[in-house]
């Protein structure tokens, strides 16, 4: 598979602040799934906000497909924790909301729409207005109002952080589901080992200094079973680092 995404040696600080990333490489193959994972505060976040071009690297490139990201793009798709939903609109109106911005004609809007909502389990709330879901629902339109704008890569946020632990299992299920069926590049930031583990073809681990400290490919058949012997081997090793990046602090 060809490299969608490109880091090269980036370094990131804010203006009032010390360096947060520093010589950051990695890459993320097309149709793959990559997390970054590392403590909180460590820059996860800001890394993903330089892939979607909200930020500028203050040294290095990001590449994708070839160019260097310069600015936002709706190549890009971006789900954000707080999710910024219309409460106001219902979820179909939710869901079109990109494509109507984009001018795409009624009916081939509806259709896109449709599909999509059914795709992410809603058709039956297609009508409901956003304030009488819940937050797995609520979660569910956001992917769908992303995805629904075919970007050539998602970016997402702790998606699933402020959902109880059975909805997010079940919401981790659906996002793989629709990522193999979508082939979408995706990365995720997450703070969650378990979470990474069961999504992600590869991890990035970075430290609390905010650098690369491991990249780690999974190889793990799908579907993948928390139970298996072998899950639990990378659980510890990660749990290892993150323990140890604790310690440090
Ligand atoms: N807009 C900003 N201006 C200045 N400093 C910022 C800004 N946003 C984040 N920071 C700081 O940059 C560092 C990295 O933040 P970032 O949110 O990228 O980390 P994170 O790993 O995603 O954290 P968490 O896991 O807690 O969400 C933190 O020290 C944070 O306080």
């Amino acid at each position: 598979m060809e490299n969608m995404v490109k880091v090269n040696q980036v370094s990131f600080q804010y203006q009032t602040k010390s360096q947060i990333l520093e010589d950051i490489n990695f890459s993320i193959e097309d149709q793959s799934f990559v997390s970054i994972l590392g403590p909180s505060g460590c820059g996860k976040s800001t890394m993903l906000n330089l892939i979607a071009g909200f930020i500028q690297a203050t040294e290095g490139t990001i590449e994708i497909e070839g160019e260097i990201v310069r600015k936002p793009s709706d190549t890009r798709g971006f789900v954000f924790q707080d999710l910024a939903l219309f409460p106001w609109l219902n979820v179909f109106k939710n869901v079109e909301f990109g494509l109507k911005m984009k001018g795409m004609p009624k009916y081939e809007r509806t259709e896109k729409v449709e599909k999509m909502i059914r795709l992410v389990g809603l058709s039956e709330y297609s009508q409901a207005p956003i304030s009488s879901l819940s937050g797995g629902m609520k979660q569910r339109v956001a992917l769908a109002r992303t995805l629904v704008t075919e970007p050539s890569i998602l970016l997402l946020d702790e998606p699933f952080s402020a959902l109880d632990a059975q909805t997010r299992d079940q919401l981790q299920e659906e996002l793989i589901s629709l990522h193999q069926n979508l082939k979408m590049t995706t990365a995720l930031v997450t703070h969650s080992i378990d979470e990474a583990i069961y999504l992600s073809d590869r991890i990035i681990l970075l430290s609390k200094e905010g650098r690369v400290k491991e990249v780690i490919d999974i190889d793990l058949d799908r579907p993948r079973e928390r139970t298996d012997e072998r899950f639990h081997e990378y659980q510890n090793r990660l749990y290892k680092f993150l323990q140890n990046e604790r310690q440090l602090q």
